[in-house]
């Protein structure tokens, strides 16, 4: 079946924690209307970019578009931006049942509040290995009132002008900040309609699949529902052998289902928290939502202190989880027993030309002014280097818990061309940043593909002990995945996918300061392109 939606694409005047801000939106809503859908659907979506005067695009995060390559959305990488004023067709198959995300891959345009839901349900005929019986999405990010264009600035500017910290978070497009620490010319309204909590209605004795996701710009999270646990069953459009927990850690990009069960004391309202770990944040306040028990009033709030969250700089209940999610005994995808190419990325903070940048392997992603996709299948030259970027670090002479003797690094559009229809192994290396004692959490997506999750590390990646503690027998499979603190992350996946991916850090700041790389694979393999994604760069002339 084919599902169609008409989106308009234009900046409004919102308040979703009662501070006006200039919020992209569509069809006048942020987060944006969700994409439903069955596996097995077609998506179409026709955007009008009604944006005064910057272009867009959207991605279809965990969509893993086979067959329409140029449909990922990822401005530079697949296609040329929509123009103001342009309507583009996006057309897509969403060929596996689960939870996806939708947002803008252009600039740092999601900070604007440009992203939605995708839900995938299963096939007629065909059942999920669990029950409940009601179905919810919740969208979790942070939240800054400066513009996309102020950070992006900030970010490139000498002296560096971090984004710094959140000023709130939201649930479902719903927060709420301090008005009183607002003067004027700022407009701050506690009692907008439109910062009212967000309410999560249950009937005592249901049970409720909450589809929780994170688009966070920069924080990763904890979710918690006061007194009551919740089971973890999907992963990123994947069936977990089911675990339960008492808080949901989760990282931008990365979308979970969890099974609460109403079975507490119905005469009152419990909070929903969210708050952000790994970073030593003391200024955003959590994210506070209602578990309302029919039929008391939605607005009640709970009789309680929102309960408070993990400490911030805990890193073992949070490598717990990450090693907790494997794949749902019936729906294990064998991983291949060896690959065939491994990349080790080695993530770090650098300097270069004074600018700060992060990069993998010292060299930080510039993207080109032609996007890959088309400068590979059309055979443009010149449009990127060619010249294939580092395979690995200097894994002998570096310090993973220092600051680098050298922070300078240099920036490169080249890309990772990899064989088609072979094992990829990816070793995400963390290190220390430029501050001392410091490293970040940094949650990794790869478009166009599911890898497998052979396991998590603490230190440095030994090529020799550690591959064989991959867990080879029952990985789940994900698009994106964190690497925590001076850890490791070890991924495999398959390069089956004819086009060109992107893969890169979630957080919106560092994928702009260059955290992130291009594959290729198959690219001779991709159908005629559609001329919709040209019209800049050097693919001007061939919009025919
Ligand atoms: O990219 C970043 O820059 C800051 C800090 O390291 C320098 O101000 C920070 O916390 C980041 O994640």
């Amino acid at each position: 079946r084919i599902r169609r939606y008409r989106w308009e694409v234009k900046y409004e005047y919102k308040s979703p924690d009662c501070f006006q801000k200039m919020v992209i939106t569509i069809n006048g809503q942020s987060p944006g209307p969700t994409i439903l859908a069955e596996e097995g659907d077609t998506v179409i979506v026709e955007l009008t970019n009604s944006l005064l005067t910057e272009n867009v695009a959207i991605h279809w995060h965990g969509i893993r578009q086979i067959g329409t390559p140029w449909f990922d959305g990822t401005e530079g990488v697949t296609q040329c931006p929509i123009l103001p004023g342009d309507t583009f067709t996006y057309e897509y198959k969403v060929d596996r049942p689960g939870t996806y995300l939708y947002h803008a891959h252009y600039g740092m345009q999601r900070e604007a509040g440009l992203y939605g839901s995708i839900r995938v349900s299963v096939a007629r005929g065909k059942t999920e290995p669990f029950s409940y019986d009601h179905d919810r999405s919740i969208i979790l990010s942070d939240w800054y009132h400066n513009t996309t264009y102020e950070q992006a600035l900030g970010l490139s500017s000498i002296p560096f002008d971090w984004v710094g910290e959140p000023q709130s978070l939201l649930i479902q497009g719903k927060g709420r900040y301090n008005c009183s620490l607002v003067s004027s010319p700022y407009v701050c309204n506690e009692t907008s309609p439109q910062c009212s909590p967000y309410v999560l209605t249950v009937v005592q004795g249901k049970t409720y699949r909450l589809r929780v996701s994170s688009l966070t710009s920069l924080s990763a999270l904890s979710f918690q529902i006061e007194g009551h646990n919740m089971t973890v069953v999907e992963a990123d459009g994947h069936f977990v052998e089911p675990f339960v927990i008492k808080n949901l850690f989760i990282y931008s990009g990365e979308t979970y289902s969890v099974l609460v069960k109403a079975d507490q004391d119905p005469s009152r309202n419990y909070w929903v928290t969210t708050s952000v770990v790994s970073r030593n944040n003391t200024v955003t306040p959590p994210g506070l939502a209602i578990f309302n028990y029919y039929p008391n009033h939605p607005k009640k709030s709970p009789p309680t202190v929102p309960p408070a969250g993990p400490l911030w700089n805990d890193v073992k209940p949070r490598l717990n989880q990450s090693r907790a999610i494997k794949a749902h005994h019936d729906y294990i995808v064998p991983p291949p027993h060896t690959s065939d190419r491994v990349i080790v990325f080695l993530n770090t903070q650098n300097k270069i030309n004074g600018h700060v940048r992060w990069s993998v392997n010292n060299v930080s992603f510039n993207f080109p002014h032609t996007p890959y996709l088309i400068a590979l299948k059309e055979n443009i030259t010149g449009a990127f280097d060619p010249t294939p970027p580092p395979n690995g670090y200097d894994f002998v002479n570096y310090d993973i818990y220092n600051v680098a003797n050298n922070t300078n690094a240099t920036s490169s559009n080249s890309i990772y061309r990899l064989q088609f229809n072979t094992t990829v192994d990816i070793i995400l290396q963390n290190a220390n940043t430029m501050k001392k004692n410091d490293s970040e959490t940094h949650p990794w997506h790869l478009h166009g593909h599911n890898f497998w999750v052979l396991g998590y590390g603490e230190g440095k990646f030994d090529n020799f002990s550690d591959p064989i503690k991959y867990n080879l027998i029952d990985p789940i499979m994900k698009n994106t995945a964190p690497v925590h603190p001076y850890g490791w992350t070890a991924l495999r996946f398959r390069s089956d996918n004819p086009g060109t991916w992107a893969f890169h850090c979630h957080i919106e700041a560092h994928f702009y300061l260059g955290m992130g790389v291009v594959f290729e694979e198959g690219v001779e393999r991709v159908g005629k392109l559609p001329s919709s994604i040209m019209g800049c760069g050097k693919a001007k002339g061939l919009s025919r």
